[in-house]
């Protein structure tokens, strides 16, 4: 896209991005992909079919056996040292199993995102600068959970665990914010809750997530856009306006080894589909 202000850079540019595990395993298979800043991404894709190993090519937690990876412009595979932490804390990660730390306070979990702050070696709440639990508090509050800053996070239910995680993502004020598969261990309550969340912090920072996901509904009501996956492949890549759930269930049950080009279309191209979309499900647009 131009604008005024001349070309604009993807936050996230996956340039011909071929994954070889080994010789027979392939995780991702020329994927080209660019993403603007501010836009919530929902992967979707079959158990195996690459979601999480995309996801893990953005913050260079795997490196690509070819092609390249930019994060707003600077390719993740060149930078070492202090530009790869500088990197890495500007791209927050959320997982489906949270991994917080159980006998610690929700409060210094969220602390715990920026180590870097920590004013040496002994861990604990009051050895992070005011500011920073300031910070973690503010964080807190917006993901709901204020009243329960003290509280130990084993005590928590996972969809709360699961909004201390995101707000331990966001104490490094990220610009992007990779999730894989963050609801899959919620209930739906909370799963509606926590994307609910993180799509309102997504439009207010105009925060990048690029999230797996395996629930289609869920998808059409987060992702301002959807890319579908199969065999390391991207088999559909559409705005989320333009999607219903029957054609979004194609990527999982079209024949494996096939390529449907009806699937394949470009983001944001208005499809006649637009017409009959159905009631997005209970979350905030
Ligand atoms: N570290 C690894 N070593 C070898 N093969 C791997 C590795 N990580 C992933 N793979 C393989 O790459 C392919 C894609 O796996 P990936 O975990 O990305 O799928 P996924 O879509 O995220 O699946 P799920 O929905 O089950 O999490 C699979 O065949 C998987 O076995």
């Amino acid at each position: 896209m131009i604008n005024a202000a001349g070309p604009e850079v993807p936050a996230i540019r996956l340039s011909r991005v071929t994954k070889r595990f080994t010789p027979m395993v392939l995780g991702l298979d020329d994927i080209s992909l660019d993403i603007s800043s501010g836009t919530r991404v929902v992967l979707l894709g079959k158990s195996g079919s690459g979601k999480s190993t995309l996801l893990r090519h953005v913050n260079r937690l795997h490196s690509p056996t070819s092609g390249a990876v930019l994060v707003h412009g600077t390719d993740v595979g060149t930078v070492r040292g202090r530009q790869l932490r500088d990197l890495r804390r500007g791209i927050g990660m959320v997982f489906q199993n949270f991994h917080l730390v159980g006998n610690i306070s929700a409060l210094e979990n969220v602390c715990s995102g920026n180590l870097g702050a920590l004013r040496g070696p002994r861990v604990g709440l009051w050895m992070y600068p005011s500011a920073v639990r300031r910070h973690a508090l503010d964080l807190l509050d917006r993901v709901g959970l204020a009243e329960r800053a003290y509280q130990r996070s084993d005590t928590l239910s996972g969809g709360q665990q699961q909004r201390v995680a995101i707000a331990r993502a966001l104490i490094q004020q990220p610009s992007v914010l990779l999730a894989d598969e963050p609801v899959a261990s919620l209930d739906p309550e909370s799963s509606a809750d926590v994307l609910g969340i993180l799509t309102r912090i997504s439009k207010e920072d105009r925060l990048t997530v690029l999230m797996s996901l395996h629930q289609i509904e869920y998808a059409l009501g987060f992702a301002d856009r959807i890319v579908g996956l199969r065999e390391g492949r991207v088999v559909l890549d559409e705005s989320a306006l333009n999607l219903d759930a029957e054609r979004a269930m194609q990527i999982y049950s079209a024949a494996t080894g096939t390529t449907d080009d009806s699937l394949t279309v470009a983001a944001g191209v208005p499809q006649p589909l637009a017409a009959h979309a159905p009631a997005r499900p209970g979350l905030a647009r």
